[in-house]
C-alpha cells in the first residue's frame, strides 16, 4: 500500500485540493434543492466507500464499486446535462459579456446584478386577477432548469406582458388550467402540471394549487406567485415556504430582488 508522504506535499497539490473543493461546492450549489441532489449525494457516498475498500484492499468490493462508478459517470452526464451544456457554452463563447452572464449564473463572478423579467407586468396582472378572483399559478425560473415539468404542459415562447398573463388565466381560456412558467422575460409554458408537496404543515385551507407551488419551490430554486380563485389572495412562495408581504408594492420589490442575477 502506498503511504502518504507529506514531505512531498507541494504548493500545486494545495491548489489542486482547493480547486476540487471549489468545483464540488459549486456543483452542490447548482443542484441544491433539485432532485439531482440525491444522485449527487449518492455518488459521493459510493465514491467514499470505494476509496475505503481500496485502502482496506477489499479487492472484490472495490472492483464492483469501481465498475459501478464508471457507469455512474454516464448517469452524472445525463442528470447534469443542462449544467454541463451551460458550462461548455461559457467556455466556448468568444463573446465576453455572454461569458460574464453565464459566470454570474454559476455565481463565480459578482458583477452588478441584472433584472431581465418584467416584474411590473406580472404584478399588475396579479392585481387584476386578484380583483376578479381569477385563479393563477405562475412559476418564475431562476438558476435550476424547469424542463422536467415543462414537458407536462404546452411549450411556447411569448414575451411577458400584463394582458397575455391575464388572458392565459381567464376562466374560459383553454390555457387557464395548471401553471405558467416564466424564464427571463418569456412565458415558456402553460398548463404545466407541477409536483405537489406532501408537507403536512401546509394549512388545510390551501388546496392543490398552493400545494403545487410549495412542491416546485421545494424541489427547485424557482419562485412562485399564486392567486387564489376562492378569495383573490395573492401568495408568494420561495424555497418551499410562503413569504409574507404587506401589499403588492412590497411583493414587487421582493420579486425584483429575488430575480436579479
Ligand atoms: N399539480 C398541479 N400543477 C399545476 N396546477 C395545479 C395542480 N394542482 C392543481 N392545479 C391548479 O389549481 C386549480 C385549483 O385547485 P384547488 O382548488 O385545489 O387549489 P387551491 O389551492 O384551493 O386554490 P384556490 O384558492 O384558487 O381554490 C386547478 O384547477 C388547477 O388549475
Amino acid at each position: 500500500m502506498e503511504l502518504l508522504d507529506f514531505t512531498k506535499f507541494r504548493i500545486i497539490d494545495a491548489i489542486d485540493i482547493v480547486l476540487v473543493a471549489f468545483l464540488l461546492y459549486y456543483l452542490y450549489r447548482l443542484v441544491k434543492g433539485t432532485v439531482a441532489i440525491n444522485i449527487f449525494i449518492g455518488i459521493v457516498i459510493i465514491y467514499g466507500i470505494w476509496r475505503l475498500t481500496e485502502l482496506l484492499q477489499m479487492e472484490l468490493l472495490s472492483k464492483i464499486l469501481g465498475g459501478f462508478l464508471g457507469v455512474g459517470m454516464f448517469a452524472l452526464i445525463v442528470v447534469f446535462q443542462q449544467e454541463i451544456r451551460k458550462f461548455l457554452l461559457m467556455l466556448g463563447s468568444t463573446n465576453f459579456s455572454a461569458r460574464k452572464r453565464i459566470l454570474k449564473k454559476f455565481n463565480l463572478f459578482k458583477g452588478e446584478a441584472q433584472l431581465s423579467t418584467d416584474v411590473s407586468a406580472i404584478i399588475k396582472a396579479c392585481k387584476k386577477m386578484s380583483g376578479s378572483n381569477t385563479g393563477a399559478l405562475i412559476v418564475i425560473q431562476r438558476n435550476n432548469s424547469l424542463d422536467f415539468v415543462k414537458q407536462s404542459g404546452d411549450e411556447m415562447k411569448m414575451e411577458v406582458n400584463q394582458p397575455i398573463i391575464e388572458s392565459v388565466f381567464y376562466k374560459n381560456s383553454p390555457l387557464h388550467d395548471g401553471a405558467m412558467i416564466i424564464e427571463e422575460n418569456h412565458i415558456t409554458a402553460t398548463r404545466v402540471i407541477l409536483p405537489v408537496s406532501n408537507d403536512r404543515n401546509i394549512p388545510l385551507r390551501f388546496g392543490l394549487r398552493h400545494r403545487a407551488a410549495v412542491g416546485i419551490t421545494e424541489k427547485t430554486d424557482a419562485v412562485c406567485i399564486v392567486v387564489s380563485e376562492e378569495n383573490g389572495q395573492v401568495s408568494y412562495l420561495k424555497e418551499g415556504d410562503f413569504v409574507l408581504f404587506e401589499d403588492l408594492e412590497e411583493l414587487k420589490t421582493m420579486l425584483e430582488k429575488d430575480l436579479r442575477k
